[in-house]
């Protein structure tokens, strides 16, 4: 899949945000290895702190299906810039993928920023500092 569809995932992922409290929909989509698109959305709860943003989503429903290798991921929102990641969900990326690969970070005007996730995260504690 090539950018543009993934961004285009990413859109279709955002209409299904849950979001009573901020109205701020976010949508993601997570290209795998194999070649699936992961989409997620922002969960919100009446309780704040429990909410679960798009990457996030993205990310444990690939994680629980069994899928950890992922080749890029598109963000949007409706922002006057490029959405970008909170740190929870930066800290999640830098969990499952290279720090070369690929983060579009879009918004509904057609802004597209190319970045990576070392970029996002420098410096990262990683599982390597575990070993
Ligand atoms: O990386 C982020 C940052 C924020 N949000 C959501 C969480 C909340 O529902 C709303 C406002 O913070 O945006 C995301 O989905 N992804
Ligand atoms: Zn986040």
């Amino acid at each position: 899949m090539d950018k543009n569809s993934l961004i285009e995932q990413s859109k279709i992922a955002r209409e299904k945000a849950y979001v009573p409290y901020s109205n701020f929909q976010v949508g993601a989509a997570l290209l795998a290895e194999d070649g699936s698109v992961y989409r997620g959305c922002n969960i919100e709860n009446a309780g704040y702190s429990m909410t679960n943003c798009a990457e996030r989503t993205a990310f444990f429903k690939a994680v629980s299906e069994g899928v950890k290798k992922f080749k890029a991921i598109a963000i949007v929102a409706d922002t006057d810039g490029p959405c970008a990641p909170c740190g929870a969900c930066r800290q999640v990326m830098a969990e499952f993928c290279d720090p070369t690969m690929p983060v579009y970070l879009t918004n509904l005007k057609g802004a597209v920023q190319e970045t990576t996730v070392g970029e996002l995260l420098p410096f990262a504690f990683s599982p390597e500092d575990l070993k």
